[in-house]
């Protein structure tokens, strides 16, 4: 396993001690998705996660999200044992996460309403985070009168607005077109260099976890997957997610990570077409 020197401090912001997870099959049989996992993700670090399809990425974010217990080892926020949901963390998926029939301030300035914020100051707020993701105009607007960028864009304010310690991204931008997608990931670069957050970012597509993160974490195939190479990306920063996969630095981390990680896709093919 290749070890970067990622800063270690005290009390990471998330750490996976020794976690495993299962689920029951229906015939009862005790199905082992994740074994033996430990992960340290540092505050302010911009951590993605690649793998093979269905190996257990999203499970590693629903126990860190304290959507799912692990089976066995901890889960450590700030040094603290997770017991429920983690409420220093906020979630971007897929798919969409706006309230179709409220517009877009309401929808942005919900999660600071949810904790007891007075209307007037929330949309102040609101307001703030919108222009800050470039929907500045579109306030009134619901989310079917937006694009799939300006929805995404709608569910990054969503988040943000909360300043969460940490931001889980579950392949966030993968239903984009890619120039739209191009920009989104800018901006959510922009934007965390601004914050302090801890991002664990899920996604299908290598170059788009070189372009963004300090650390790409490769899964292996399943089941019982387990991490398999820990990578630290020192490419410059601030960086243009677009043009820095020209860089002659980013095509070795390219193919160093990809003979890894191809491997792996290679296993999970393979017992894919056995099953
Ligand atoms: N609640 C659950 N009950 C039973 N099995 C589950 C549950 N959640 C996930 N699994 C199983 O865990 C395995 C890993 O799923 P997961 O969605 O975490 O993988 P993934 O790497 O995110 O997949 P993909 O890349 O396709 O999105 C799969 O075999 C899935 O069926």
């Amino acid at each position: 396993m290749n070890q970067p020197s990622t800063r270690l401090s005290e009390s990471p912001m998330i750490d996976l001690q020794g976690v495993a997870k299962q689920f029951l099959k229906p015939s009862g049989e005790v199905h082992t998705v994740l074994q033996n996992i430990n992960l340290r993700v540092e505050k302010g670090e911009f951590c993605s996660i690649v793998g093979p399809t269905g190996c257990g990425k999203s499970t590693t974010l629903s126990l860190i999200a304290g959507f799912e217990k692990p089976s066995y080892g901890k889960v450590r926020i700030q040094g603290e044992t997770l017991e429920g949901i983690n409420h220093q963390a906020a979630c971007v998926f897929q798919t969409e996460n706006a309230f179709p029939w409220k517009t877009v301030i309401d929808n942005v300035s919900l999660g600071l309403r949810l904790k007891g914020m007075i209307k007037g100051e929330a949309y102040q707020e609101a307001r703030r985070w919108i222009e800050k993701v470039g929907l500045k105009g579109f306030e009134g607007h619901y989310p079917h009168q937006l694009s799939g960028g300006m929805r995404k864009r709608v569910a990054l304010a969503q988040c943000l607005i909360t300043q969460p310690q940490i931001l889980l991204m579950d392949e966030s931008f993968s239903a984009l077109d890619v120039h739209t997608r191009h920009l989104m990931e800018n901006e959510l670069l922009k934007i965390w260099e601004e914050t302090s957050a801890s991002v664990f970012f899920i996604t299908h597509d290598l170059e788009e976890a070189i372009a963004l993160s300090d650390r790409v974490i490769v899964m292996t195939a399943g089941p019982g997957a387990t991490i398999k190479g820990d990578y630290k990306i020192d490419l410059e920063r601030p960086r243009n997610v677009a043009e820095i996969r020209f860089d002659r630095q980013f095509a070795q981390l390219h193919e160093q990570i990809w003979n890894d990680l191809r491997d792996e896709v290679m296993v999970s093919y393979a017992s894919a077409n056995h099953a």
